[in-house]
């Protein structure tokens, strides 16, 4: 374990984890359950090469299956004697991007005829992970409980998480954050999609076992961050040379992740607010993200004028990115299911902002706008106005920025926003101490001046509760 120039705990693995124990006693069992009394007849150099996979992988130097065991296309090289074909063993059989496993011995099947020509041509052979125990074996092997108040939901379909990282475009030799990996399904995904660097950041200690597990099998690929996403400084955590001016393509930094429904969405707002000034994770330039919400969350993300869902969120993430509604996954994909369904979105900074105004400010107004959100628009623009000027200055407002007072916000295109925004904008200009007006305070002072008491006795009782 070293220190982390974030000041987070980052993991170099050197020796393998007290965990691998267990790993051992999964393995042994694994072999015991597939030893050759209980499969038809293995050549006895398959068997040995089960003992040698299973040994290394307890070392933590697992390895793909030699290539002499392949000499079969199709054919299970272990101890098992299940087949590719239409015959028997075909429901021990799955597939993983080009590869095909048998799930009883978590050994890759693929035949001879996609392992020599890569060699035969001089190529650089693409990366693919070793045979490991399924992301369902790790739950089990380090009794990985999902956390609820951690909004622990986990992916264990392989097919879904690479349809995941397929959305964040070419991966290979990518450079990748993964945020909440928790037993790793989409780290799989990831590192089968041939990245040069996976960074993981979990918060979770009991994951940290499993995800190392992953870093041995992918050699000199994955750094481990025990950390939380929410305070994890995103702008050291790539090297200085894949930095690209913001007009330029996006660098190839990705951040992919199944994020806990109560972190997406201050995380998202708090990435949104450094797309506009250009810091954190977009130091690198305009770093995509792939990420999931929950359903209605995506939605609102990429909602078009009258949508039912246009809100706050719509404006914010559309007038600083391309945002794209991928495609939804249903709540029984996930291990607990959770009560809603989740979507997969993709971001890609936008080279100009729509708003070409500070985050804060198109905050305050777009805030202000859907404070009412059933009511005309104007009723949201008035709270950007201290009471003694509020219906005088919101005339001015909506007249100079050209904006029909009886739309509802739902209706606003981002013109209309845009137009808001710069007006608000020169009125502040104007009037130095507009932007720090709070309309909520004046509420509350309001009610103190009325009620001196009853305000007093509220805050200490409010006071009395935090403690
Ligand atoms: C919904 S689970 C997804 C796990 C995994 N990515 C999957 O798809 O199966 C969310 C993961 O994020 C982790 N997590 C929660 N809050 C976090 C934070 N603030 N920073 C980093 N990781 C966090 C949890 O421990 C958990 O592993």
């Amino acid at each position: 374990m070293h220190a982390d120039n974030n000041a987070h705990t980052a993991l170099k693995i050197t020796d393998p984890d007290p965990n691998l124990k267990s790993f051992r006693r999964y393995t042994e069992q694994t072999r015991l359950k597939h030893s050759p009394t209980t499969h038809n007849s293995p050549s006895p150099l398959a068997h040995a090469h089960s003992e040698h996979l299973l040994n290394s992988a307890v070392a933590g130097r697992m390895r793909n299956p030699a290539p002499s065991l392949h000499r079969q296309p199709g054919r299970c090289a272990g101890t098992c004697a299940c087949r590719t074909g239409r015959r028997a063993g075909r429901r021990f059989l799955f597939r993983v991007s080009s590869r095909v496993y048998c799930k009883k011995l978590q050994r890759c099947l693929r035949p001879v005829r996609e392992f020599r020509p890569m060699a035969a041509a001089g190529k650089a052979a693409a990366f693919h992970l070793p045979p490991l125990p399924t992301v369902g074996e790790i739950i089990k092997l380090f009794s990985l409980r999902a956390q609820k108040e951690l909004s622990q939901n986990f992916l264990l379909d392989l097919r879904l998480t690479d349809k995941i990282v397929r959305q964040a475009g070419k991966l290979k030799n990518a450079y990748v954050c993964e945020v909440g990996p928790g037993p790793g399904g989409i780290t799989r995904s990831i590192l089968n999609a041939g990245v040069q660097q996976l960074l993981l950041v979990e918060k979770d200690t009991r994951f940290i076992p499993g995800l190392q597990m992953l870093s041995e099998a992918a050699p000199g690929k994955v750094r481990i961050v025990h950390g939380d996403i929410l305070t994890y400084k995103m702008e050291r955590a790539f090297p200085n040379h894949l930095k690209k001016n913001w007009e330029d393509e996006p660098p190839n930094i990705h951040i992919i992740g199944n994020l806990p429904f109560n972190v997406s969405t201050p995380l998202i707002i708090k990435w949104l607010e450094n797309v506009s000034k250009r810091d954190g994770p977009f130091v690198y330039g305009r770093t995509q993200m792939t990420l999931t919400f929950q359903k209605e969350v995506a939605e609102r993300l990429t909602a078009n004028t009258g949508g039912k869902q246009r809100s706050r969120l719509s404006i914010m993430s559309q007038h600083l990115c391309t945002v794209e509604n991928c495609f939804v996954i249903p709540g029984q994909a996930f291990v607990p299911k959770p009560d809603v369904d989740v979507a997969v979105v993709h971001f890609t900074p936008l080279v100009q902002p729509k708003i070409q105004q500070p985050f804060e400010l198109v905050e305050k107004v777009v805030q202000s706008v859907f404070q009412f959100r059933r009511k005309y628009c104007c009723r949201g623009v008035e709270i950007l106005f201290p009471e003694r000027e509020r219906l005088k200055k919101t005339e001015q407002l909506m007249m100079a920025a050209d904006v029909d007072p009886t739309l509802r916000p739902v209706q606003l295109t981002m013109s209309h926003f845009r137009n808001l925004c710069n007006t608000y904008r020169k009125m502040c200009d104007e009037d130095p101490n507009l932007f720090a007006y709070n309309y909520r305070e004046e509420l509350r002072q309001k009610k103190r001046k009325r009620s001196p008491e009853s305000t007093d006795q509220l805050e200490k009782t409010v006071e009395e509760n935090h403690l």
